[in-house]
């Protein structure tokens, strides 16, 4: 990695800076490294830079990208490009591109995601193979071993140029991946799920394979469920609302009009998973229940987050599972990630170890 980049650019949902710096600032600071964040309300990203560079580096080497909750990327970066001359945009940025490495994995074009950001996808569009050419022309482009480049633009004129990590970062441009509804699926809460088994799990994931259980609390109408049943997984779906006519017929669920909270399974079962709109904290107790009485091995559950102190509030839950979890000796891992499909909520995945 190159001893180039000074500061960490984080991409977010717009509205969550605040969390996303929180974050970022506490995460540091365990590591050793203080800073300052620059955040604006609404910008979608935010640039944390240390009070001295080569305090970079404990982050280079041990800041993990699935440990942070509201961030949707990291990027090792200097100053953003400012003032790039509209008819040598690319000489500049390829200066800056050569002085962090001279090969990279691959080429990423971002922008904000914002409406002012989704303006510019046009321009980066057009942009990106005028900039690829040129970059090929100097360096390599296909070394999976080594970084990916990514321009993020600001506008037309100002770009930060920066570096992510295969393995430490989102594999998504933007940091957000397209799922497209799938066909049949009865509700858009479906994409949810479907994330989170992409952003937890390995590929392929082991822990959805045919055959395993699973009990879908607040069920209905059944995105969730189906996410399961098309992996030919045995769901009791748990809903006093009416689930999709389909799903029953597909033999593999079992719809109990029962409250969630009360629901204990015959046996124990391979998945929790939980989309009740209910307080986070009410939530993650059950969850830290579910793990600690031995029901399930893995959870995914949704936590709904209030207007005020949202990361706080994430915080909380987590160590609400964990002091569930402590007395009994059990070890879980357990990670937070706000979704693109998630709106003011975060997801929850919790593993057995
Ligand atoms: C956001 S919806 C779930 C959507 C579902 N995951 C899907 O993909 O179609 C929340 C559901 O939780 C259910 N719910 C809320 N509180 C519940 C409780 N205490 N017990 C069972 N279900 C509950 C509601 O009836 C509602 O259907």
């Amino acid at each position: 990695m190159s001893a180039c980049t000074d500061r960490l650019l984080l991409y977010c949902r717009a509205g969550f800076e605040q969390e996303c710096a929180a974050e970022i600032l506490e995460r540091a600071a365990a590591l050793g490294v203080a800073g300052q964040v620059e955040a604006r309300p609404e910008a979608a990203f935010v640039v944390f830079v240390p009070n001295t560079a080569e305090n970079l580096l404990p982050l280079r080497k041990r800041l993990r990208f699935a440990s942070l909750t509201f961030a949707r990327q990291l990027i090792f970066t200097t100053a953003p490009a400012l003032e790039l001359p509209v008819g040598d945009r690319i000489s500049v940025l390829l200066n800056c591109a050569r002085r962090l490495s001279e090969r990279f994995s691959t080429l990423v074009l971002d922008y904000p995601d914002t409406n002012q950001g989704k303006r510019l996808s046009t321009f980066v569009r057009k942009f990106a193979p005028l900039f690829r050419q040129a970059l090929e022309r100097s360096t390599r482009l296909d070394d999976p071993q080594a970084p990916r480049l990514h321009l993020f633009w600001l506008s037309s004129a100002a770009a930060y140029v920066g570096l992510s990590i295969p393995g430490n970062s989102s594999p998504w441009p933007l940091g957000i991946p397209r799922l497209k509804l799938p066909r049949g699926a009865p509700s858009r809460s479906t994409l949810k799920l479907e994330e989170a088994f992409q952003t937890f799990l390995e590929n392929p994931p082991q822990a959805l394979r045919p055959g395993l259980t699973a009990v879908d609390l607040g069920a209905a109408p059944g995105g969730w469920t189906w996410q399961l049943v098309r992996r030919h997984i045995h769901t009791v779906a748990v809903d006093n609302g009416p689930l999709d006519p389909a799903l029953l017929e597909s033999g593999l669920v079992e719809h109990r009009r029962t409250d969630g909270f009360r629901y204990r399974p015959a046996k124990p079962v391979d998945w929790l998973v939980c989309d009740m709109l209910e307080q986070p904290a009410r939530i993650a107790a059950l969850v830290g229940d579910w793990l600690a009485r031995g029901w399930c091995r893995h959870a995914i559950f949704n936590l709904k987050l209030p207007m005020k102190k949202r990361y706080e509030e994430v915080q909380r839950c987590r160590s609400l599972i964990e002091a569930r979890l402590r007395p009994k000796g059990i070890r879980c891992r357990l990670a937070f990630k706000q979704l693109y499909h998630d709106r003011a909520e975060v997801t929850g995945y919790a593993t057995l170890s």
